[in-house]
């Protein structure tokens, strides 16, 4: 079987990625030391197996190196030379893991292989409705299982800044969660960081109406996304899993859980990009941490640690990063089987007399955004940045 799967892999890869193999032969190895998760992970690469068509490179590439993180840790080897093109691009998937622990990479391995199963025909036999993977997301992994709704940002390579296609892919993904048979639902991030927040080469694709026009486009497609999260019926958890940026951060204000991981960071530098705040964070992280911290963060840009962020309120509880996935996802599951309606009712005894104030402060936030995305001091931050002049 092993054989053949990597034979099918083999077939799938164009002449520079041929010597990409799939890591089923290695995992045959290591059956002794199978755990709970281990087994879903045999099983994902039983799946591989049944995949009728090609995902392509850039899927099997990060196959490949969610792999060798969950088998080996982080990327050990050393960097090959530039005209070794495929070890090189193996490399870099690789690498690009940073310090993902091996847990996480395992269960990211089988989420991926999970929603490819869906997308590219699988010829196994699921039965139905137990685990559905949601399809046609290009920025993201979803998928459904156990009562819980998953939605994973999944551009790795850049730290899961958001673009513009993600916004409408979140944006459509908890719309779809809102309506699906879940109970929760948990957005986390692929990769070492959760978000580096808004994807600054957004600002770069200019339409014929100039950057008025751009200002005001993106103004509506802020107010819209952050319109979702303060409209969401489910309990709404983020699991962030490692730094996270700007509107990343801001927007964490508006979900009921938020667990962290001891290498999370929080940090919404508005001032040095020549912004302002947004995610109706003006007005949640006032009254989260109080108007002298909120300052420090939203106006100075000081960058919190998970511990710190908890101690503020804005984190719920802090994880060691080793057992963070573990111990996160026992929880969640726990929460997953308390009755729907209940849970769904209960937040909205909680939160809606609020909505509408959150609603108006997120239109004024984003008015204020318009105007400031036009100012120099923004479009220089932006200049800078993509100039490789400077990072946070
Ligand atoms: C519709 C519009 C709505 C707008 C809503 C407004 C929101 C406000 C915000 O969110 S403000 C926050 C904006 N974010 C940033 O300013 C972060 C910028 N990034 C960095 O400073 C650094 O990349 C880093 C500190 C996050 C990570 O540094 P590190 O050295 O670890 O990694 P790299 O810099 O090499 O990053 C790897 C690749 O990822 C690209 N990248 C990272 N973040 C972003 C981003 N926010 N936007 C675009 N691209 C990003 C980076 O350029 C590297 O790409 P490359 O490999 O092709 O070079």
């Amino acid at each position: 079987m092993a054989i053949a799967a990597w034979r099918l892999a083999q077939r799938w890869c164009p002449s520079y990625l041929q010597v990409i193999s799939f890591p089923v032969v290695q995992l045959h190895m290591n059956r002794a030391a199978m755990t709970a998760s281990q087994k879903d992970f045999e099983n994902a690469m039983n799946q591989v197996k049944l995949l009728k068509k090609d995902p392509g490179n850039e899927v099997k590439l990060k196959l490949y190196a969610l792999y060798k993180q969950a088998t080996e840790g982080p990327c050990n080897m050393p960097k090959p030379g530039v005209f070794d093109l495929i070890n090189k691009a193996k490399w870099d998937a690789w690498n690009t893991l940073g310090s993902l622990p091996k847990e996480t990479a395992r269960q990211n391995y089988v989420d991926l292989v999970s929603s490819l199963s869906s997308s590219l025909e699988s010829s196994s036999q699921v039965e139905p409705g137990t685990d559905r993977k949601s399809t046609g997301y290009e920025t993201l992994m979803v998928t459904s299982e156990g009562g819980i709704t998953k939605i994973t940002l999944n551009r790795p390579a850049k730290k899961n800044a958001i673009n513009v296609e993600m916004y409408h892919e979140i944006m459509r993904a908890l719309k779809a969660a809102s309506k699906d048979d879940s109970s929760i639902t948990v957005l986390t991030g692929n990769g070492d960081y959760y978000s580096s927040g808004n994807d600054l080469t957004n600002f770069t694709d200019i339409p014929p109406g100039g950057v008025e026009e751009k200002a005001k486009n993106s103004a509506i497609l802020l107010r819209e996304f952050v319109g979702c999260f303060i409209d969401f019926p489910k309990p709404l958890i983020a699991v962030v899993n490692g730094p996270a940026v700007g509107i990343s951060v801001t927007i964490l204000g508006l979900f009921d859980v938020v667990y962290a991981s001891d290498r999370a960071t929080f940090h919404t530098p508005f001032s040095h990009l020549g912004q302002s705040p947004e995610g109706c964070s003006s007005y949640t992280f006032l009254k989260i941490m109080g108007p002298a911290k909120a300052t420090e963060m939203l106006v100075f840009g000081k960058k919190l640690t998970a511990g710190e962020a908890c101690a503020q309120g804005l984190v719920t509880a802090v994880f060691p990063d080793s057992t963070f996935q573990k111990e996160v996802w026992t929880r969640l599951k726990a929460f997953a089987k308390l009755p729907p309606n209940a849970m769904r009712i209960s937040k909205e005894v909680i939160r809606n007399r609020e909505k509408e104030k959150l609603h108006a402060v997120n239109a004024e936030e984003c008015s204020v955004l318009q105007e400031r995305w036009l100012s120099d001091e923004c479009m220089n931050a932006v200049v800078n940045f993509l100039s490789r002049k400077s990072k946070l």
